[in-house]
């Protein structure tokens, strides 16, 4: 009996290489991984030539794992390799020459990106199924989403009180508007910001996935501003400072309540995503820039009204302003800006990770 090549048509996956040797009724099959990383095939059955022997080696281009798969069927014989490590293979073998009896399996074929998009559907499936049982079990589910809800509505609707409140006054009174934004929206603003603070239990309470730090230093920074800076300083509060303070703030929280709002009722508004996780990138370094030039024009008045000022002993001096502090703070400032930069830019990666398509 003469030894002849079958046909093999290849297609892999990022964990595994699927095979499909074209020998119909194959008998007496003696696959196995030899030692150099090489799958030996040999079979009789009913190939090109007719009835014969058949054989074919391929020492593959990464390592493999020894168990080999495989199915023989009237029609073909299917067998699927699992790779030792998960990665992409440029090709099948390690000669760079493609063997003649091999090509693609254009009905299994993919490429890269395809695949990766393959296994993330994969993975989501899975995930889905694991937080709808998890879902299942949790009897308050309904409650903490009612309550997320409510919160998200009412931030969003005090936040949206004071952005068009200060747009209307911007458009009727120009400039000028922006010497009483204090006056006209403060309390608005002091009831947003108190409230805020939920925003730093719910993930303590496990109500949210938001970490705790960047939501503790998103809210004690703006509180430090709203509260120390301009609800204790008469002097700061008719400054152009406080609308870019509050406008920046506003503007943002306009989106992220509602996509919030949204996400509670498990809906999602692409526009209003891409929204939320883009206005941070110009917003968030001009709300701290803002907010530092807000600090900064109030260490003059700190040291004039030696207010918060730490009384020294006699030696010492009178008392230290508390404009020391805030100038310690201004460095925290940059460095909490830094830490929510970081935070932020996860998440939005992590919504929309990005594919780069390969050519092979
Ligand atoms: C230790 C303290 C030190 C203090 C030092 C102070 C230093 C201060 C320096 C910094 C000063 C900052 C001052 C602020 C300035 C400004 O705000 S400028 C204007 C621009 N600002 C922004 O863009 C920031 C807006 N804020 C935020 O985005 C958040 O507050 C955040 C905490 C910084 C990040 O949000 P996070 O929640 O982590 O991200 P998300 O992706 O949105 O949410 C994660 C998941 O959780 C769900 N979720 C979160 N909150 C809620 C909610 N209220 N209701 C329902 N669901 C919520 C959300 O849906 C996400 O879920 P999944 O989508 O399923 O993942």
């Amino acid at each position: 009996m003469q030894i002849l090549t079958p046909h093999v048509y290849w297609a892999q996956r990022h964990g595994e290489i699927y095979l499909r040797v074209e020998l119909s009724d194959a008998k007496n099959l003696d696959i196995r991984l030899q030692e150099n990383n090489t799958l030996q095939f040999r079979a009789q059955g009913h190939g090109a030539k007719g009835d014969n022997e058949y054989k074919f080696n391929l020492e593959f281009l990464e390592p493999v794992r020894p168990e080999i798969e495989h199915k023989s069927t009237q029609r073909q014989v299917d067998i699927k390799i699992k790779k030792q490590e998960e990665r992409w293979w440029d090709r099948l073998t390690l000669q760079e020459k493609k063997p003649l009896f091999l090509a693609p399996d254009f009905d299994r074929w993919l490429d890269e990106s395809d695949a990766e998009m393959e296994l993330q559907a994969k993975e989501e499936k899975i995930s889905k199924i694991s937080v709808e049982s998890r879902v299942r079990k949790d009897p308050y589910l309904g409650l903490k989403k009612g309550y997320l809800f409510m919160y998200n509505l009412v931030q969003f609707l005090g936040f949206s009180w004071i952005f068009v409140n200060m747009t209307v006054r911007l458009f009727i009174l120009g400039q000028d508007s922006f010497y009483d934004t204090f006056h006209t929206t403060a309390d608005m603003m002091y009831f947003c910001q108190m409230m805020a603070v939920l925003e730093v239990i719910n993930p303590l309470l496990g109500l949210v996935k938001t970490g705790f730090f960047p939501a503790m230093i998103q809210v004690t920074g703006r509180n430090v501003i709203l509260f120390v800076i301009f609800g204790s300083l008469e002097e700061m509060q008719n400054k152009p400072v406080v609308f870019f303070v509050f406008y920046l703030w506003s503007t943002i929280e306009i989106f992220r309540y509602p996509f919030y709002m949204l996400a509670c009722i498990g809906t999602d508004w692409k526009l209003l995503t891409w929204l939320r996780y883009s206005l941070w990138i110009p917003l968030y370094p001009l709300g701290v820039v803002a907010e530092a030039v807000a600090v900064i024009q109030s260490l003059p008045i700190f040291d004039e009204t030696r207010l918060f000022s730490l009384p020294l002993p006699a030696v010492l001096g009178h008392s230290l302003s508390f404009s020391y502090t805030l100038q310690l703070y201004l460095v925290i400032m940059f460095l909490g800006l830094f830490i929510n930069f970081r935070h932020l830019y996860k998440q939005r990666r992590r919504r929309y990770r990005s594919r780069k398509r390969k050519v092979h």
